[in-house]
C-alpha cells in the first residue's frame, strides 16, 4: 500500500538481516524488539516470531501503544487467547 511505509526490521543477526533489508531497500535495522517499540515514528508492528512468542509480544506491542499485526496462530491455549483482546489499551480511541 502506498501510505505504508516499513520504517525498521528487527532481529536477532544483525548481519543476516542486513543482507534482506538492502535488498527491499529497508535501511533502518534494529537489533532489540524493544527499540520499535520505544520508537514513536513506528505505529504498527508485524510479528511474524515463531508461534511460542506470538502472545507475548503481541502483548508487549499493544502496551506499547502499537497497532499489532500477529501472525497465526495469536497465541497457544485458550487463557491467553483471552488476554490480548482485553487490555485496557484496546479501549483507547483509535486502538485496534
Ligand atoms: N511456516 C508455516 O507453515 C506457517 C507459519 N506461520 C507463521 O508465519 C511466521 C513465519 O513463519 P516461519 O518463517 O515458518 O517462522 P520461523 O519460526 O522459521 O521464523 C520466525 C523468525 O523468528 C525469529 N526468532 C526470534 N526469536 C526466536 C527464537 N527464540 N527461536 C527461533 N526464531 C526466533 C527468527 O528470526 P531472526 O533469526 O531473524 O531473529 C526466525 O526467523 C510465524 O509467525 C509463523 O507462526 C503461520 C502459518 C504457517
Ligand atoms: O506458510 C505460511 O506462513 C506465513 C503465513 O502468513 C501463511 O498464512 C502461511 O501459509
Amino acid at each position: 500500500h502506498p501510505e505504508v511505509i516499513v520504517q525498521a526490521v528487527a532481529a536477532r543477526d544483525n548481519a543476516r538481516t542486513s543482507a534482506s533489508t538492502k535488498k527491499h531497500n529497508i535501511a533502518d535495522v534494529r537489533t532489540s524488539y524493544d527499540e520499535i517499540f520505544e520508537d514513536p515514528k513506528i505505529d504498527a508492528v508485524f510479528i511474524p516470531l515463531p508461534n511460542s512468542l506470538h502472545f507475548e509480544w503481541a502483548v508487549r506491542a499493544i502496551r506499547a501503544g502499537k497497532h499489532v499485526l500477529v501472525e497465526k496462530p495469536s497465541t497457544s491455549n485458550a487463557t491467553e487467547a483471552g488476554i490480548p483482546f482485553n487490555l485496557p489499551e484496546l479501549l483507547q480511541p483509535n486502538a485496534s
